[in-house]
């Protein structure tokens, strides 16, 4: 068991390989800040995201495989900016020093790290709740970031990949279904979240608008809506859906789960319509699944389902807010 707070951050977290110094981190873990040299005609951009045990993650979860979504997830803020990871701090919040439960988070803190080429810089660690706070800090050449706003009437709008695999996997997450082989793909996208790093980067001057979907595709679209000033058309029928989602679930709770379910963590944007090829040519999966269609104050979005043209208002993730039925 280590001595206290510092011989645990010393053990775990400042001797991590992916805490060393080096390229663009002057100072790391120790001092009172670390500090960061950037190149000229860059600029920084930066993130927070909380993970909280019962909200973003189950109890029991494995350590390993809770870093690894902790990263994920919020390296995708940066991706949808079009930023290059740079480094992160970890407020961790532990109710224990088990070290069994320390030394495998940090294995997989630091294998999904140096796998994003990003480096530990700081963070803070007390006893508390289970609870993970990452801030990133990403480059990004100085004016080139993408933005939520700027998508124009004619674009189309696109995302990058299947949506809903991670949403389906919820009833595994939580223990509601029993383990099945199907399913596991599903449970890989929930724990190891794979954020659009390459797509944001190819994005920039191309996209005139970008978002991750972190609360649901449709409640995503919606802020880029809003941040628009436009009214963005969503076309369910080509929402890309996981074909193991679809035989687990059904194909209409598959699409729930792409429309409404959240922690894609998959670009959303828009395109001029003379990127797309380009664009896929790269190699990259782009989906067209609507447009914008018109400019609207405070931003719309229609949803064409089964034939009919619907006024989606709300649909996706929001903390502090009860389940409606509608
Ligand atoms: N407590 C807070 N203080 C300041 N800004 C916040 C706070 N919570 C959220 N924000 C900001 O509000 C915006 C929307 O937050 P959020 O929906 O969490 O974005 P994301 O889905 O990208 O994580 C972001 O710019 C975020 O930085
Ligand atoms: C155990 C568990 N994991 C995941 C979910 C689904 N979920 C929880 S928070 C969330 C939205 C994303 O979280 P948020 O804090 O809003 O992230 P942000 O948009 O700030 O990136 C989703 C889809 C759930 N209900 N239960
Ligand atoms: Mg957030």
């Amino acid at each position: 068991m280590p001595a206290g707070e510092f011989a645990l951050i010393a053990r775990y977290f400042a001797s991590a390989a992916c805490a060393a110094a080096g390229e663009e981190l002057a100072l790391g873990i120790g001092d009172d800040c670390a500090i960061l040299s950037l190149a000229a005609e860059q600029q920084l951009a930066v993130s927070t995201d909380t993970l909280n045990q019962g909200v973003h993650f189950p109890a029991g979860a494995d350590p390993r495989l809770l870093a690894w979504r902790a990263l994920g997830c919020t390296l995708s803020d940066l991706a949808a900016m079009g930023a290059k990871p740079v480094g992160f701090t970890l407020a961790l919040s532990l109710p224990e020093a088990d070290e069994a439960w320390l030394t495998a988070f940090a294995e997989g803190l630091n294998t999904a790290a140096q796998q994003y080429r990003v480096r530990l810089v700081g963070g803070d660690t007390t006893r508390g709740p289970l609870s993970l706070t990452l801030t990133v800090l990403g480059r990004v050449p100085s004016g080139m970031a993408l933005k939520r706003s700027g998508a124009q009437v004619g674009d189309l709008l696109c995302v990058g990949g299947v949506l809903g695999q991670a949403a389906a996997a919820l009833p595994w997450v939580l223990g509601e279904r029993l383990p099945e082989a199907a399913a596991e793909g599903l449970l890989h996208r929930y724990w190891q979240p794979a954020p659009q790093l390459a797509l944001g980067r190819a994005l920039r001057g191309r996209a005139t608008s970008a978002i991750d979907i972190s609360d649901g595709l449709l409640a995503d679209c919606g802020h880029l809506a809003k941040a628009s000033n436009v009214l963005l058309e969503v076309d369910s029928a080509r929402v890309p859906l996981d074909a193991n989602a679809v035989a687990l679930l059904g194909a209409e709770q598959a699409q729930a789960c792409a429309l409404r379910g959240g922690d894609d963590y998959r670009l959303a944007f828009t395109l001029p319509l003379r990127c797309l090829e380009g664009l896929q040519a790269e190699g990259y999966a782009v989906s067209v699944i609507g447009r914008v269609r018109s400019k609207q104050v405070g931003g719309a979005l229609e949803l064409l389902h089964n034939g009919r043209r619907e006024t989606v208002t709300q649909g996706g993730y929001q903390h502090f807010q009860e389940p409606t039925d509608g």
